[in-house]
């Protein structure tokens, strides 16, 4: 029998109370375990993992047996939808174990990483080989570097990845899901969502194109003809990161004025002796001068701000946890100090901002209007934060003001971060929705993975591979079983939200220029969004704030419009082929 719109809403109070329990306790028994990796900590991890699941289950199988559709409350009736989808607890208790030990597994290979020399010391992925990916300039060091993370993490997910996509791909389809790819896309709410994204990559390709030529141009000066096709794919292990997919780090070597370099901040920053926990006052700093709340006292106590140096293994990949509980929210981050983790800092205080303003919600509601507006708060904010004005008056940097040519190097340096992301951050997606799908098989995940590389990124591996090793599984998010698209569409929102706030704090001339610091107006109308939390449809949402209500790549067009101009002019005068028409990996001759 069906019941009432009255029950529901006693069955919700009645889940309100009690999930908040079971929610803390899970987040501080992952926490435990990612904070200090050891044996005791992940069968903790998971005991709780499954209690939260019992939880999930006892109430998503409850929820199903409301009759949804003749409810008239948006709200009861957004709740029970939320509810009903239990994800992976609808998996039978033994498969359930297995999965969950199959996750903590895949990440924990990945957090435990490292690379040894053939005499001597390992060295691990935070900070040591993301170091040598940022500074060497030697191809051979690079590739030792590149080849030997992606050997030693990749491989060890290969063998039981399959196995994975198949526990992932039945609980999908125990919640009524196609595949796992259906159930992750589901959270966008749109039936176009696939076809969106492909149009707004499309719009963005130029922009792209015309960096990756003018980059490989660079890099051909530097490396020479043996090792750089200037009609050709990229070599993966050139670009300044482990994966490819942001290249600041490689800014001197394509900076377009060289007679101009920027100010070196991170030498700034050390210099004036910073410490993470500076670097972290100075994002909260930010907030509270927009209106927003600052960060509470629990945060510093609790949050792990560096890397331990008692010896116990940790994941260093930053991340921000709620732990849904008075005001207890926190940061993991293996903090250095340079200007990349002070704007990396900005990102994830971007989190905190939204678990502090919509912590008064229902359970159900505390959660990005979707992921992707979860991921662009803290850009938002770093825009501004990176921009010469803040910089300048943050005693950052000392030059009063920009020329057209320093300007150009300043948009660069942007544009290594944003642009050389847009690719990456469609792919990896794309790569596992097929999987998921059974587009792609098994037998051919490491070339299809290079097929999606070379395609979207127009790189090539440093070295052939082969499918003893599986390179998707050597990025944090495919060993993590982290969604990747809202990243994508976080590159889009940032620039909307952006324009919108810039707009409303008054500010005027290129966007670019623009720096939100102190303004209440934008920080009334970014808290306004935020306390909305997950309880309304995310266009809504959108259209609040910008005016908009689709995703749109126009904000971003915008910003980069003077430096996309100047690349082309230069691509065309140095006659660069746009794309790689030889699309063969160099190695292969
Ligand atoms: C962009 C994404 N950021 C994050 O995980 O916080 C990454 O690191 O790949
Ligand atoms: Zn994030």
């Amino acid at each position: 029998q069906f019941y009432s719109e009255t029950e529901a809403k006693l069955f919700l109070q009645f889940y309100e109370q009690t999930a908040q329990v079971v929610f803390n306790q899970f987040m501080e028994a992952s926490w435990n375990y990612v904070t200090n990796i050891t044996k005791p900590n992940r069968e903790e991890m998971l005991n709780k993992e499954m209690e939260r699941s019992q939880f999930t289950l006892y109430f998503g199988t409850r929820a199903r047996l409301f009759n949804i559709h003749h409810f008239q409350d948006p709200v009861v009736k957004r709740m029970l939808s939320k509810l009903q989808n239990i994800d992976k607890a609808a998996l039978p208790k033994d498969e359930l174990l297995e999965y969950n030990k199959l996750l903590a597994y895949m990440e924990t290979a990945y957090s435990m990483g490292q690379v040894c020399m053939s005499e001597g010391p390992c060295v691990t992925l935070e900070s040591d080989l993301e170091e040598i990916m940022a500074t060497s300039r030697d191809e051979k060091e690079l590739m030792w570097a590149w080849q030997g993370w992606h050997d030693a993490v990749g491989r060890q997910l290969r063998p039981i990845f399959g196995r994975y996509v198949y526990l992932s791909n039945k609980a999908a389809n125990l919640n009524g899901y196609d595949d796992m790819g259906d159930m992750w896309r589901a959270v966008y709410e749109s039936e176009t969502l696939e076809d969106d994204l492909e149009d707004l990559f499309e719009e963005l390709k130029p922009l792209y194109l015309n960096l990756h030529a003018y980059v490989r141009r660079s890099l051909y000066r530097h490396y020479g003809p043996d090792i750089i096709d200037l009609r050709g794919p990229i070599p993966a292990h050139l670009l300044g990161n482990m994966w490819a997919q942001s290249w600041v780090k490689i800014l001197d070597l394509v900076l377009p004025y060289p007679k101009k370099p920027p100010e070196d901040i991170t030498k700034i920053m050390k210099g004036q002796h910073w410490k993470p926990d500076k670097m972290f006052q100075e994002a909260d700093t930010f907030f509270t001068s927009l209106g927003l709340i600052s960060i509470p006292n629990e945060f510093w106590k609790n949050s792990m701000l560096e890397k331990p140096t008692d010896g116990r293994e940790v994941e260093c990949h930053a991340s921000a946890w709620n732990f849904y509980k008075d005001n207890d929210f926190r940061i993991k981050k293996c903090t250095e100090v340079t200007i990349e983790d002070l704007l990396s800092i900005f990102h994830q205080m971007g989190h905190i901002q939204y678990f502090l303003q919509y912590q008064n919600h229902s359970i159900l509601f505390r959660a990005g209007a979707n992921p992707a507006f979860q991921e662009a708060i803290g850009l938002v904010i770093s825009l501004s934060a990176s921009s010469h004005k803040y910089l300048l008056n943050r005693g950052l940097l000392s030059h009063q003001h920009q020329d057209p040519e320093e300007e150009i190097n300043f948009m660069m340096g942007i544009a290594l971060e944003k642009i050389a992301f847009i690719p990456f951050s469609y792919l990896v997606d794309l790569f596992r929705w097929r999987v998921f799908d059974g587009t792609i098989q098994k037998d051919v995940y490491n070339q299809e993975w290079w097929n999606l590389r070379l395609k979207y990124q127009g790189l090539c591996p440093p070295i052939p591979r082969s499918e003893e090793d599986f390179d998707p599984g050597a990025k944090f998010h495919v060993s993590a079983n982290v969604p990747y698209i809202r990243y994508f569409l976080s590159l889009l929102l940032q620039f909307q939200f952006h324009e919108a706030l810039c707009k409303a704090s008054g500010h005027s001339g290129p966007l670019h220029h623009c720096n939100i610091y102190n303004s209440k107006i934008a920080g009334d109308i970014l808290e306004n969004v935020l306390k909305l939390g997950s309880s309304r449809p995310w266009p809504e949402v959108l259209k609040k704030l910008t005016g908009k209500s689709k995703v749109s790549s126009k904000a971003l067009m915008t910003y980069f419009k003077p430096l996309l101009n100047w690349l082309v002019n230069e691509n065309v005068q140095q006659g660069e082929v746009l794309g790689w028409p030889d699309f063969t990996c160099s190695f292969e001759g």
